[in-house]
């Protein structure tokens, strides 16, 4: 479903400042497959993201969704195939609008079509029917502004908005680390819901070890531009955070230093 293929991305070529931030990523995702990414600061996590999305475009190597090559495609023409949901809460939804129109927009994302938001009570019904697996009663509050909902509320409109789609890939960056501890457990088992109910292939960045080994199908650890572990099937199985640290340590011959995982252990 996802190829990332000899992925190359460098920053400030040829300056004093140049960092190479991809260094020939190879990374391939079957359908269905949830992989959760952990690393180092500055290991390339947020990089690789944006080099699928479109937010930047690879200096050498291919992205390939769904037999697509998207190499050079922007943002804009990878809408329809790849939906992303940031840290902050604020980043997917427009405060001004009303839940329903931000759904219209959800709709219209990747499409030519006009940006009229008009809500034809055919689609209430489908977002109301959408926001009704959040179990947060948003089904009611189609016509409330945006800017009323709660930060866990807000994340969690912008996960349905992210996947009302169904998109090839959905990518996770960080995506419950601005908010507090509850919320963002809510919006951990709503990310599992929506994947499962629409059977999505799932890139999850995030700095908590316990959701890295908990959630998904297969853990990448990055380190240095590099994907440095790969780790599913039996060898995942009953991992716990010590025997991650320690595969680390061995494979990139010093500890895991991010200042976000220090901050939640
Ligand atoms: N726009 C940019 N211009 C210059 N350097 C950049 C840019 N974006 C990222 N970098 C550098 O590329 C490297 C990889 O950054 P990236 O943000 O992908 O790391 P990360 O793994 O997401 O880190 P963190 O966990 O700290 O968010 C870092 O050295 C970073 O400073």
């Amino acid at each position: 479903m996802l190829k990332v293929i000899d992925g190359v991305k460098i920053f400030n070529r040829g300056t004093i400042n140049e960092k190479v931030a991809l260094q020939g990523v190879n990374l391939e995702m079957d359908k269905g497959e949830f992989i959760t990414v952990i690393g180092s600061n500055g290991a390339g996590k947020s990089t690789l993201l944006n080099v699928i999305a479109g937010n930047l475009i690879l200096d050498q190597g291919q992205v390939i969704v769904a037999d697509k090559d998207l190499t050079n495609k922007s943002d804009h023409q990878r809408a329809n195939l790849i939906s992303r949901v940031f840290q902050d809460p604020l980043q997917g939804t427009a405060a001004s609008m009303t839940i329903a129109e931000n759904l219209v927009l959800a709709l219209k994302r990747g499409s030519r079509l006009g940006l009229g938001i008009g809500v034809k009570s055919a689609r209430r019904k489908k977002f109301q029917e959408a926001l009704s697996i959040l179990d947060l009663g948003l089904e009611d509050r189609l016509d409330d502004k945006v800017g009323l909902l709660s930060g866990g509320q807000r994340q969690a409109l912008t996960l349905i908005m992210a996947t009302l789609q169904k998109p090839k890939v959905l990518l996770l960056d960080e995506h419950t680390a601005a908010l507090d501890p509850k919320t963002a457990q809510n919006i951990i088992e709503i990310t599992q819901k929506l994947v499962k109910y629409h059977d999505l292939t799932t890139l999850m960045v995030t700095h908590d070890l316990d959701h890295a080994i908990e959630l998904g199908t297969r853990t990448i650890m990055m380190n240095n531009g590099n994907i440095i572990l790969d780790v599913k099937g039996k060898e995942r199985e009953g991992m716990t955070i010590d025997d991650l640290l320690e595969k680390f340590t061995k494979v990139s011959g010093h500890r895991l230093t991010n200042d976000r995982i220090l901050l939640a252990q």
